[in-house]
């Protein structure tokens, strides 16, 4: 830590990581695990997206491995040449939506290195159990193209059969070396074939998607400790989203779902209390016929409106989520306007890394005056507003991901249902103690995110148990206890 500590720059941290990772793994994941709210941001987001963004000029060796289109027909090959034969967990990327800094072609790899080094720092998977994969099927990013560091394929994104065909014979050589087992978390994939592959592939491989699926997870958990802090219950809170793809859709989705559980009302009547924002203006049904599938549900009988001011003018929402990928969205106006008709607001500035985020934690608390319940996707510093201290939360899918691969792979699940998601929300929320709600937080802080992650697990387990899709037998009796034997810990062996 001293020698991290004395580097100035987050991006010379971050190689400096990675530098250990390769070097000394134990030593790496050591560091991660004891300071963990010190060096995620330096692993994960935001230092990641720069990483990412500079990939070609900072890399110095390969991590993870690349599929390209020229390997097209020897994908099975390509995977047998990785040296690890066990694996259990995936994380897979394309490329084409990093973070909300767009399509960085192959350098998206920093992703699924460092969602992995969080499975196994925050969940305790097993590195050696870990596969980052990249499929490098082109880039539209002109400036990568014409980048002379650029490490991926020089030409455009492959589409429509072509990459569908791709994306097949992946998924087949994935199930056929490694087993129905294995869990494939599809990550930053473009929204239309994020959704597609996700439904493709959800009835007969082990898949989740973590930016539709772990960030609903995540911001439901958020959502419910809320309301201990503002008061009702989901069905009496009315919700409006800037942004309506993975996350923003994947969220409301997980919200109407839960209403529905709570108030036995059939889902289509719980999504009407959701509202989201497209570039565009509010979704809305007379522009049903336009709209891409996955907007659909939610375009619900109301007038055009222009923006997203004039959304929460007229919506009146009690909740305001950014998953639009664009920064500085919620602006002073925005702000005002839903602290206008609401004593504590909550508001969620979930894109990533820190510079897309829709308002910073300062102008969240300053504008409202110090009422908004806030949290963002990437993490900011505690604000002082009037002489109190705010604590914002950070609502990052990285509290769920970990925990909820480790309740997978430790019941030999082999499929995801949307009852586990539910589960894994649920468990994190009941890890929010009484002491975090004085400091306003909705999130327990990431120090203990090895035993959050273990109860998670534990109870994703039950739910896959419960519905019948877990195959180890028998059933271990006190899950938690039997995720946490399951966690790797980086610790030397003992010699004689
Ligand atoms: O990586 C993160 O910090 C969260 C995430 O999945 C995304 O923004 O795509
Ligand atoms: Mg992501």
């Amino acid at each position: 830590m001293h020698n991290i500590r004395q580097y100035q720059l987050p991006l010379q941290k971050y190689m400096a990581m990675m530098d250990l990772q390769e070097g000394n793994e134990r030593l790496f994941y050591k560091l991660l695990i004891d300071n963990v709210e010190e060096l995620l941001p330096v692993v994960y987001t935001p230092t990641v997206g720069e990483a990412c963004q500079k990939y070609g000029s900072i890399f110095s060796r390969p991590q993870g491995l690349y599929i390209s289109l020229k390997e097209k027909g020897k994908i099975l090959e390509v995977l047998k040449n990785w040296p690890e034969r066990s694996i259990q967990v995936i994380v897979v990327t394309d490329g084409e939506r990093i973070l909300g800094l767009g399509d960085l072609g192959c350098q998206g790899m920093g992703i699924p290195v460092g969602k992995l080094a969080l499975y196994t720092a925050l969940g305790g998977v097993r590195p050696s159990a870990c596969l980052p994969i990249t499929l490098d099927v082109g880039t539209n990013n002109e400036a990568l193209l014409n980048d002379e560091f650029y490490i991926g394929l020089r030409q455009k994104r492959a589409t429509a059969q072509e990459y569908a065909d791709f994306l097949h014979e992946f998924m087949t050589a994935v199930k056929q070396n490694y087993g129905e087992k294995v869990l494939i978390q599809f990550e930053d994939f473009a929204n239309h074939n994020a959704f597609e592959l996700l439904a493709k592939y959800g009835t007969t491989h082990l898949v989740f998607n973590d930016d539709i699926q772990g960030t609903a997870s995540v911001v439901l958990s958020g959502l419910v400790a809320a309301l201990k802090l503002v008061g009702g219950s989901l069905s009496e809170h009315s919700y409006l989203f800037l942004g309506a793809g993975e996350a923003g859709t994947g969220i409301a989705e997980l919200i109407a779902l839960e209403i529905s559980r709570q108030t036995k009302a059939p889902i289509e009547e719980c999504r009407k209390k959701i509202w989201l924002v497209d570039s565009k203006g509010l979704i809305v049904s007379s522009r049903k016929e336009t709209l891409q599938h996955f907007k659909k549900p939610w375009a619900h009988e109301h007038e055009p409106v222009g923006n997203l001011l004039d959304a929460v003018k007229t919506i009146k929402p009690t909740v305001l989520i950014g998953t639009s990928g664009k920064g500085q969205t919620f602006t002073q106006e925005v702000v005002e306007a839903i602290s206008s008709f609401n004593e504590r607001p909550v508001i969620f500035a979930l894109s990533n890394p820190t510079s897309q985020s829709e308002c910073t934690a300062e102008q969240a608390y300053t504008w409202s005056k110090g009422r908004a319940v806030f949290a963002s996707g990437s993490p900011f510093d505690p604000v002082e507003y009037d002489g109190k201290i705010y604590v914002p939360g950070q609502a990052n899918n990285a509290y769920i991901f970990p925990g909820f691969g480790l309740g997978v792979v430790m019941s030999g699940a082999i499929r995801v249902h949307d009852d586990m998601l539910l589960a894994a929300s649920e468990a994190l929320a009941q890890q929010v103690t009484q002491e975090n709600f004085d400091k306003g937080l909705t999130y327990p802080p990431f120090s203990n995110i090895r035993k959050i992650s273990a109860h998670i697990a534990a109870n994703v387990a039950a739910k896959a148990y419960e519905l019948g899709l877990a195959s180890r037998r028998p059933r271990p009796k006190d899950l938690v206890k039997y995720a946490e034997s399951c966690m790797y810990s980086p610790l030397y062996r003992n010699y004689r």
